[in-house]
């Protein structure tokens, strides 16, 4: 487990973390959202003991990071995929790590099968693809077998199946029992993956809770229905309070549940084609729920690139 308890870091005039106080569970991946210069990659600096607190503290399993006897065998990271050594094959650069940290050499071989990496393991990784630089990091973080793991943005510019593989890994090692902290810009792909969110804006905790509760508190769900007598059925919703959206053949329907949904067209005779719950996505609640903590925020969306020009209004005084 991660526990950070009132977690602060300064740097000069800027508040980088800001009285962080969260705890990550082990059996679950845990997304770490926020926006650019929320304070994510300082508070996981300062979680592996890269970094230290202006005040707080950050424990893993009870202890901070200084006062773990052997880090390596409690927490593993992944902050940077290009720190190896590129004229090192994979296996020497796992046996170098493993020797300076007192880890049985058998260790390697272990890593390397789990991370798929056994078939190069002899190949310089500086050839290494921007995947296979990944599985070599997850190899890195896993020598030393820590119940712990945290990764700084493991799937940055990685191909759908690089991107699939790490996630199906990232959950497998939650299903072993450990506790897993992951941070990530891909919203769709942290839906996903995480069962958990730890959201984070301009240094302050913004939310922690699981990844179903931050949606569905910060979208409004809708229903889809679709139906040959579309017309008299949004006529009949609407009488019964709701309000219809038409949206192609289909309408989009607030402010009923879907069961009074389907007993009303039942009752009326109508034929459905869909009946169908629409969830907000992660996107739109981290918009939502961020949108006041963006460090350079903009407060007018960008003009699309083929919007004709309209003469700019002056400024607004009161
Ligand atoms: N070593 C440093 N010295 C001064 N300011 C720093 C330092 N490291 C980070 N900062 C500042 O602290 C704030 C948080 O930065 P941090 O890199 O932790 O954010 P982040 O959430 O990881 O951002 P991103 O998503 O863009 O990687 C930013 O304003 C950043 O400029």
């Amino acid at each position: 487990m991660i526990e950070v308890n009132g977690l602060t870091k300064v740097y000069g005039r800027t508040v980088a973390v800001d009285d962080l106080t969260f705890r990550v569970e082990p059996g679950t991946v845990t997304g770490f959202l926020g926006p650019n210069g929320a304070g994510k990659s300082t508070t996981m600096r300062m979680i592996l003991g890269l970094d230290n607190p202006t005040r707080g503290t950050a424990l893993i399993d009870g202890q901070p990071y200084s006062q773990l006897r052997r880090p390596l065998t409690k927490i593993g990271a992944l902050l940077d995929a290009n720190w190896i050594h590129p004229n090192r094959s994979a296996r020497a650069h796992l046996q170098f790590l493993a020797a300076s940290n007192k880890l049985p050499r058998a260790r390697v071989g272990e890593v390397l099968d789990l991370v798929g990496l056994t078939q190069v393991g002899k190949k310089n990784a500086g050839q290494f693809s921007l995947g296979m630089k990944q599985r070599l990091g997850l190899a890195s973080a896993l020598l030393g077998d820590p119940q712990v793991l945290l990764f700084d943005e493991p799937v940055n510019g990685l191909d759908p199946e690089g991107i699939h593989w790490i996630r199906t890994f990232m959950k497998s090692l939650a299903a072993q029992g450990r506790t897993v902290l992951v941070s990530s810009h891909l919203l769709s792909e942290m839906a996903l993956t995480a069962d958990h969110l730890v959201v984070i804006g301009r240094g302050k905790l913004i939310a922690a809770m699981s990844t179903a509760d931050f949606i569905s508190r910060s979208t409004e769900s809708t229903v889809r229905v679709r139906s040959p007598q579309l017309a008299d059925l949004a006529a009949l919703l609407q009488r019964n309070g709701a309000t219809v959206v038409p949206d192609g053949e289909a309408a989009s329907v607030r402010g009923l549940p879907i069961e009074q949904i389907g007993e009303l067209a039942a009752g009326a005779g109508a034929v459905l084609h869909e009946l169908a719950s629409q969830q907000g996505s992660l996107e739109e609640a981290f918009m939502q729920i961020t949108g006041e903590s963006v460090e350079y925020s903009t407060d007018r969306p960008p003009a699309a690139p083929t919007a004709p020009a309209v003469p700019t209004p002056g400024p607004v005084t009161r």
